[in-house]
């Protein structure tokens, strides 16, 4: 699904009107039209049919005016607030607000003429949202915020058109105060802030309503690619049916230190769980016992032990060695961030051509030597950090990461050349050529460890399998999130544990997937 920011809708529209000669009038009329039907969808059948619409001075506006008169053709009761003058209201809005029954229409710009508006609310069926939308450009305040206030508090199903009102379109924060809505018609294409948390959270269901823009408006826009579960579904591979382990990829996963055995073995394991033909976890040899308990499928291999359960230089020739023909290489879950295995992690990310998948421990040692990724010899390295060690890669401060997730990914990812998964709820991919996904699935029982632990052996067993990188990290990072989804769906969201996202793997593909499951004769 394609998302784009508010101000990109806005070049949108003024394409449409100039170069494709649709009027913007036509356009709020088909908007209002998509939000009635969806109206009509879900509120047609009850008996009492009352819709109060909270309409703002601007477009947005406009667009609820033209759901009230259609409504009214469908014989609901309609009531119109307006929080502006008369005088405020222009363009198309103007001539949609001079179709309606003034009897209907009543303006509050002011907090003393609201008490009618609670008032009408008291027996209504549905609020309609239409007081901000692509055109919200500062803190809301005053007679809009107490508007925002009295919808929230209402206790009536609440309508948004385009966006909750207060949602900020360019990055789904809020601004000041949103509203919080039961369902959200947007158009055309879908806002970043209607995907993006909180405006997500706040939106409710969403429906992208197509309002008769032409395809090239839409599809030759600057956005972003939304990975929702039919996203997913065109990227995942058939496999051959004469299939064997040698056509799905050997992973080699270099992690593991005392203490942080099952970093290791859940990578490991949910590369198998991802479909991986062979799997060789390398860890430090004094670790090897556990690691055969742990890990079933997946051979482990023991390196040169640099003291007491961790890695240091001297496992470098092995390594090399040994990574020499795998299809894909991880490293960092669990490896420790002793000064000798951070040199490690270097002088291996520095010397392998392998495609490589690096986190957790593995990103702490390019941190501290990011001139790494600069003069690397492997074209293909993806980098899996959380906010904090994103912070530390860029050398800011997580809130900062947090304040700008798409664009520190962006800048990131071309300055090094690599592919940037920054994780969070909406996890955002980035390659250096400029490409942005957010991923649409995932829920906040993640938020627990070894989760990170699980996606780098997903994102291994991906390109062993043949994906290109970008597909791998669009279809990884959904598959993590929809098989934590499908455990949440069955146990809840609270007590979620990796594993149960690395077992519950197989059933995310077998969802996603468009085969007809195999017949036995
Ligand atoms: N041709 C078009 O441009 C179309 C626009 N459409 C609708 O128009 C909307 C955009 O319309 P507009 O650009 O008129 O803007 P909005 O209707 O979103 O905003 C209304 C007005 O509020 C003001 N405003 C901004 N921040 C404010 C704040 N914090 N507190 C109070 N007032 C604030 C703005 O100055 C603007 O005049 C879309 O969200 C969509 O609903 C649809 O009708 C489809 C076609
Ligand atoms: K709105």
């Amino acid at each position: 699904m394609k998302v784009v920011t508010g101000a990109t809708m806005q070049l949108m529209d003024k394409r449409t009107i100039e170069a494709f000669g649709i009027s913007g009038l036509t356009l709020m009329e088909n908007a209002g039209r998509r939000c009635t039907e969806a109206i009509m969808a879900e509120f047609g059948s009850v008996s009492f049919r009352k819709a109060v619409i909270l309409a703002g001075k601007g477009n947005n506006g406009g667009d609820g005016y033209v759901i009230a008169r259609l409504l009214m053709e469908q014989g609901w009761d309609v009531r119109v607030f307006i929080v502006a003058g008369s005088d405020e209201i222009a363009g198309d809005a103007a001539i949609n607000l001079q179709r309606l029954d003034t009897e209907i229409v009543t303006f509050c710009p002011v907090t003393e003429t609201l008490c009618q508006c609670v008032t009408s609310l008291a027996n209504a069926t549905l609020v309609v949202d239409a007081l901000l939308g692509t055109g919200l450009k500062s803190e809301v305040r005053g007679v809009y915020a107490e508007v925002i206030d009295i919808i929230n508090v209402c206790g009536k199903p609440v309508f948004a058109v385009d966006i909750p009102s207060g949602i900020d379109a360019g990055s789904g924060k809020v601004l000041g105060k949103a509203v919080r809505a039961h369902m959200t018609v947007t158009f055309a294409a879908a806002k970043l802030g209607n995907v993006l948390y909180p405006g997500a959270e706040l939106g409710g269901r969403l429906l992208v309503a197509d309002i008769g823009m032409p395809a090239e408006v839409v599809t030759e826009a600057a956005g972003f690619e939304f990975v929702d579960y039919d996203a997913a579904q065109m990227l995942l591979q058939p496999r051959r049916k004469q299939a064997h382990k040698g056509d799905c990829g050997h992973t080699l996963i270099i992690a593991g230190s005392t203490g942080k055995t099952g970093a290791a073995a859940m990578s490991a394991n949910s590369a198998v769980r991802a479909g991986a033909g062979l799997v060789t976890v390398a860890i430090p040899a004094s670790l090897n016992a556990i690691m055969e308990v742990k890990t079933t499928e997946a051979m482990s291999l023991p390196l040169p032990d640099a003291d007491a359960g961790f890695l240091g230089e001297a496992a470098y020739d092995p390594i090399m060695a040994v990574a020499a023909g795998k299809a894909s290489v991880a490293i960092g879950p669990g490896i420790s961030r002793n000064p000798s295995t951070s040199v490690l992690v270097q002088r291996v990310v520095n010397d392998l051509d392998q495609p490589l998948i690096i986190d957790a421990d593995g990103l702490h040692a390019l941190s501290e030597n990011r001139e790494v990724l600069l003069h690397r010899k492997s074209s293909v390295v993806i980098l899996t950090p959380h906010p904090g060690e994103m912070a530390n890669l860029a050398g800011i401060t997580t809130a900062e990461v947090e304040k700008d997730r798409i664009g520190i990914a962006g800048d990131l990812s071309a300055k090094y050349n690599v592919i940037l998964l920054l994780k969070g709820a909406r996890t955002i991919i980035a390659t250096p050529d400029g490409e942005i996904a957010i991923n649409g699935s995932g829920n906040p029982g993640m938020a627990s460890g070894g989760m990170g632990d699980v996606l780098t052996g997903i994102l291994a067993a991906l390109i062993a399998q043949g994906y290109a990188p970008f597909a791998a990290c669009k279809l990884g990072a959904f598959l993590h999130g929809f098989s934590a989804d499908l455990v949440a769906a069955e146990k809840g969201e609270i007590g979620i544990s990796a594993v149960d996202v690395q077992e519950w793997l197989p059933y995310a593909f077998k969802k996603l997937s468009r085969e007809a499951l195999p017949m036995h004769f």
